[in-house]
């Protein structure tokens, strides 16, 4: 078991990273939050594998116990969603008092998580990732959001989860193409911020792919800590460090909107958008070709894609704009400058953008 800290002063929480631990978990909750009426959300692929086993633990310890699901995949972060579920905490009778546990996906987390930071104005909430990708990433910091249709994570809070569980067990029931998604947020964290990691990944490949829990151990406690660290230093992205977890992100997510959102997992749009961003940086002489052949490999040997076709350049030019770094109406990326470590770039002209979207 690893424990990983998330040191915010008032707002601190634990990372718990462990395996098989989820349905004794309750201790953990009741040390960390005194409310005894718990409202869990997941969806609906969790439900049954891991809400109910987890929301019986919590009523066997005094909870009571709402369990609320919502239908699965990236087109349920939405404003209708939200809406159903602000409803659902209404009729559950929620009060200030009450916690809200997101078991499930990055999706579920950002949703359940933006639902906790407005409703009554800001309720407690956990986080309880089921996939490697939530596990790595999206449990942790406390980005909170949904989409809109035409930008992605638009609306949203910086809302800290009190605490977060992470089982590793129940990565192994996680269908192949979601698994490998997460591991392009995993080679995100070498490439920003840790070249020994990246290199401790490119040595584990096969037991990435297997995965293997004690690599796995490592791995997860290795991205929490190192996004704890940013997250430390500028939790609500006002100095400009955290913008460096948005590597790829930029290409990312206009990719995810332009092909209208489920077509490409998130962790599959972060590893060609990390791709194109090094492109990027390389057509403007900050880096040699060979570093974006490095996370290349790495990415296809992980199994993800590294390009993509058929979407229109102008059409994901124009998406870009709605990028949360956009500033005075211009584009800022995140660029590398050499293996682990990025820098946030202004003054990027939209032709080179282009001549990377068109390449
Ligand atoms: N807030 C952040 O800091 C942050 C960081 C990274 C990504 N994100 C967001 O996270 C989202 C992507 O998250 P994701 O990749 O977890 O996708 P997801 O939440 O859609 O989950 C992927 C799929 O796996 C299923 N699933 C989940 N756990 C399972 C398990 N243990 N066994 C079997 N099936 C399981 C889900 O039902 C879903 O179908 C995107 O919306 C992205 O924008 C947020
Ligand atoms: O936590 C962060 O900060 C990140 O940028 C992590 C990203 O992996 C994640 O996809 C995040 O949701 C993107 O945030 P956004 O502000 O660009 O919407
Ligand atoms: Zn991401």
């Amino acid at each position: 078991m690893k424990l990983v800290r998330v040191n915010l002063g008032p707002r601190a929480y634990d990372i718990e990273v462990a395996s098989g631990q989820l349905a004794q978990s309750a201790s953990f909750f009741q040390a960390r939050h005194p409310g005894r009426h718990a409202v869990l959300i997941c969806d609906a692929n969790v439900r049954a594998p891991y809400g109910e086993p987890l929301a019986a633990a919590l009523s066997k310890n005094g909870y009571r116990c709402n369990l609320l699901a919502v239908p699965a995949g990236e087109a349920t972060k939405c404003t209708a969603q939200a809406e159903m579920l602000w409803n659902s905490l209404l009729e559950c009778r929620t009060d200030r008092k009450s916690v809200v546990i997101a078991v499930g996906g990055g999706v579920v987390g950002d949703l359940a998580g933006f639902v906790a930071a407005t409703f009554g104005r800001g309720l407690a909430f956990f986080q309880v990732p089921t996939t490697l990708l939530a596990q790595v990433d999206s449990s942790v910091g406390g980005k909170v959001g949904i989409n809109l249709p035409a930008a992605k994570n638009m609306v949203g809070s910086f809302w800290q989860p009190t605490g977060v569980v992470i089982d590793l067990a129940v990565l192994q029931s996680l269908p192949r193409r979601e698994y490998v998604s997460g591991l392009a947020e995993v080679v995100k964290y070498g490439m920003i911020l840790d070249a020994t990691f990246f290199e401790y990944l490119e040595s584990v490949v096969p037991q990435l792919l297997a995965r293997d829990e004690v690599v796995l151990e490592r791995v997860v406690a290795r991205c929490c800590e190192l996004k704890a660290q940013v997250v430390e230093q500028d939790e609500r992205e006002e100095s400009g460090l955290r913008a460096v977890l948005n590597y790829g992100h930029t290409f990312c997510h206009a990719i995810e909107t332009v092909s209208g959102y489920g077509r490409f997992l998130h962790g599959e749009a972060v590893a060609i958008g990390m791709v194109q961003a090094s492109q990027l940086a390389e057509n403007l002489n900050r880096i040699e070709q060979s570093l974006t052949m490095r996370q290349l490999n790495l990415l296809q040997a992980l199994e993800l894609p590294t390009t993509v076709a058929g979407l229109d350049p102008q059409q994901l030019l124009a998406a870009m704009q709605h990028d949360k770094k956009v500033e005075h109406g211009k584009l800022r990326f995140v660029l590398p400058t050499r293996m682990g470590h990025v820098e946030l770039v202004s003054g990027v002209s939209p032709e080179v953008v282009l001549e990377v979207l068109q390449s």
